[in-house]
């Protein structure tokens, strides 16, 4: 991170991509010593993110190209709103080197630093801004599979929605459709926010509440969670499940997106996975999808499917009412 971040900040890799560049020129043009600076690019060559010619012992004349689409690539690693730094702001080093502490319960992250729910406007508003860096391939996988999803359905309910971040974009994908966000109330300050900036605000709405403590709301043609089941153990999962399927209106249609496990997607949940090891209110659970493939029919949900995605999208039907006999 040091290295990439001081190559970013020197402006060494504006100058890289423009073309390869001589080691003399670089260290005379950006104040640096040569041999100090050969070292340094051998960090960033030992990265994969430059290739070295070296034509003979005369350092100062070994040359140095980027690899195509660096700058953009380190922006997205170490830049103000890489998925890093947000997940540096938690208090994460309160566990480093005293994990085997905190595994036998004699040390935590205090409530104050993070707990579930959150205390405070600015841990709430943190907290959703962490998930809104990280919902890109939620956001994708809806995207992609948008031509099947939305003709026809009327009103879509995103429940736990965060700060409204996947209806904004699903409202672009779906002209006729009204979206809106159920979240508890505090959040509904950061899904306006998000309506402010977003294509046709009048269709995206909020709906206040505690899916613990009361009913989901009817009327939607859709419902989804993505990334919220997977907070919970099974029997809080599948009662949420059922909450849906009350919820939606015959022939309704429910959407399940998360990471599920695979050795991939644990390595992206790998901060939360150490974080939370401190944090007991607070459960983040991976399931295979075949959990809720299974789920979903004991719940009486039909036509499940897996879509695939970077994140694959879990969808099934709630049967039309049967004909009265
Ligand atoms: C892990 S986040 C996922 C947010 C968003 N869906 C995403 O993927 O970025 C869980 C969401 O569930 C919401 N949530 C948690 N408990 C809730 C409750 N009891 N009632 C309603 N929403 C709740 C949180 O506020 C948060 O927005």
């Amino acid at each position: 991170m040091d290295v990439l971040t001081t190559a970013l900040d020197l402006g060494l890799l504006d100058t890289l991509e423009s073309g390869p560049a001589r080691l003399g020129d670089l260290a005379g043009r950006f104040g640096l010593q040569p041999v100090r600076l050969y070292k340094f690019l051998d960090c960033l060559e030992s990265l994969g993110c430059v290739v070295r010619d070296e034509p003979d012992d005369d350092i100062e004349q070994a040359t140095y190209a980027a690899v195509p689409g660096l700058r953009a690539a380190v922006v997205a690693v170490v830049g103000p709103d890489a998925i890093e730094r947000d997940r540096d702001r938690y208090p994460w080093r309160q566990l480093h080197g005293r994990l085997a502490e905190s595994l036998r319960g004699e040390i935590a992250i205090p409530d104050d630093d993070f707990g579930w729910p959150p205390k405070t406007h600015e841990q709430t508003a943190a907290f959703e801004q962490s998930m809104s860096a990280g919902l890109g391939p939620a956001i994708e996988t809806f995207h992609r599979h948008a031509y099947r999803l939305w003709p026809g359905r009327r009103r879509f309910l995103d429940v736990g929605g965060g700060d409204g971040t996947l209806a904004a974009q699903v409202l672009g994908d779906a002209p006729d459709l009204l979206v809106d966000v159920f979240n508890l109330p505090e959040v509904a300050p950061l899904v306006d926010r998000t309506r402010d900036r977003c294509v046709d605000p009048q269709r995206l709405g909020f709906v206040g509440g505690d899916f613990f403590a009361e009913p989901l709301p009817s009327g939607y043609d859709a419902l989804a969670f993505v990334r919220v089941l997977h907070d919970w153990p099974n029997d809080v999962s599948r009662r949420l499940v059922e909450s849906a399927y009350q919820a939606l209106s015959p022939g309704g249609l429910l959407l399940i997106c998360e990471e599920f496990r695979t050795p991939d997607r644990l390595a992206m949940q790998f901060f939360w996975s150490y974080f939370l090891i401190g944090v007991d209110s607070s459960f983040s659970r991976l399931r295979d999808a075949e959990f809720y493939t299974g789920l979903l029919q004991e719940v009486g949900f039909e036509k499940v499917e897996v879509l695939p995605g970077t994140w694959e999208l879990v969808i099934a039907v709630k049967p039309e009412e049967p004909f009265a006999e």
